[in-house]
């Protein structure tokens, strides 16, 4: 069987950790492209001698063309700017959108068969402009961002209750904002209700509210510690979970923005739901029964991305 191809559009700090994890796990050849000449190409160079050490036979190549990404198997954007201290993902808006049209457009022209995962930020925007601008289809162009906001809710409590976070299990829902909603009812450990464990004394209701506040401002207290950009480990790791859930047809209930046709009462959007990614992209959008608490939040969360859309039309006449 011909190895799978991986392409990573943007080489920054997330495309370079995806390169260098899917080497790592022989996901297949990987495409490293970017805009700025030699990035990729030293990248390529720089990860490609990781193979003697590890053991990998991945074909690593940097480029600036985007007829490199033929035939790409899944494809995942970072490609555009990151946040820094004081800004908002929203205030990426502009620049990030110009961003979306150059890369839509290069993949429509290369890699139309593609499993399409977007990274960039303001996230449920780009991942709704980059479908738009692509034309592929809905079921493959998916965002990533709910993986990664459950994982650090998922860390956060596992480090409150003082259990393996192997066995934490969380979801957070809605929009990649500080309006994203982390939904207690659906988070477990070993199967247990967080309110449960609270009820037997691992926590308490107050300290479990400051998690979700924390998990909420995530991305935003690594901006502040970083102070030159974003968080990059963990969001290439969450990324890298959605493309073996599709190579390997896994069936991963995943959270991923995903776009909605009237699920959650929500229509012709894309926003953070329970999927299944199995190698037909994203095969089911899982609508789960939320309470009025989280129903309410989930609507603040919504109207947020809608307004971005909103201001994406503004700036692009052709997305109307
Ligand atoms: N969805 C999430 O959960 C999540 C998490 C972390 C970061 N992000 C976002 O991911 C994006 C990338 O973050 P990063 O830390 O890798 O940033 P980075 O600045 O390190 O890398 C971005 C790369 O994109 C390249 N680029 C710019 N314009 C391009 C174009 N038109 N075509 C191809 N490449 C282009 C740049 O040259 C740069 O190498 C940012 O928008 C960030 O906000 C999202
Ligand atoms: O916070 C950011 O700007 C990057 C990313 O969205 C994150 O959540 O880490």
């Amino acid at each position: 069987m011909a190895r799978k191809k991986i392409a990573l559009i943007g080489a920054g700090n997330i495309g370079g950790t995806l390169a260098h994890l899917a080497a790592l796990k022989g996901l297949g050849d990987i495409v490293l492209f970017d805009v700025v000449e030699g990035v990729p190409q030293g990248k390529a160079l720089d990860l490609s001698q990781c193979g003697p050490v590890e053991g990998f036979d991945a074909n690593i190549k940097g480029s600036n063309d985007y007829a490199d990404i033929a035939g790409a198997d899944v494809i995942i954007v970072t490609a555009g700017v990151a946040r820094k201290p004081g800004m908002s993902r929203d205030d990426l808006l502009g620049i990030n959108l110009k961003v979306m049209k150059a890369v839509g457009e290069g993949i429509a022209a290369n890699a139309p068969d593609a499993f399409v995962i977007c990274i960039t930020n303001p996230l449920d925007a780009m991942v709704w402009a980059l479908r738009e601008f692509s034309g592929l289809p809905h079921n493959k162009v998916v965002g990533m961002a709910g993986v990664l906001d459950s994982a650090r809710f998922s860390h956060f409590l596992a480090e409150e209750f003082g259990v393996s976070v192997k066995d934490v299990n969380t979801f957070v829902l809605g929009g990649h904002g500080d309006t994203m909603v982390p939904v207690l009812e659906y988070s477990t450990v070993s199967g247990i209700p967080v309110a449960d464990l609270i009820d037997m004394g691992f926590s308490t209701k107050e300290k479990v509210d400051e998690i979700i506040k924390r998990t909420r401002g995530g991305g935003g207290e690594i901006v502040a510690l970083l102070k030159t950009g974003s968080a990059y480990y963990a969001p290439a790791t969450s990324g890298i979970a959605m493309a073996e859930a599709y190579l390997y047809d896994q069936k991963r209930i995943l959270p991923a923005a995903a776009h909605l046709t009237g699920q959650y009462g929500i229509d012709d959007l894309y926003v953070g739901v329970p999927v299944v990614i199995g190698a037909g992209g994203v095969e089911k959008v899982v609508e789960v029964k939320l309470s009025d608490e989280a129903k309410g939040n989930l609507q603040v969360s919504v109207d947020a991305v809608k307004e971005l859309l909103v201001a994406c039309k503004g700036i692009d006449g052709s997305l109307n």
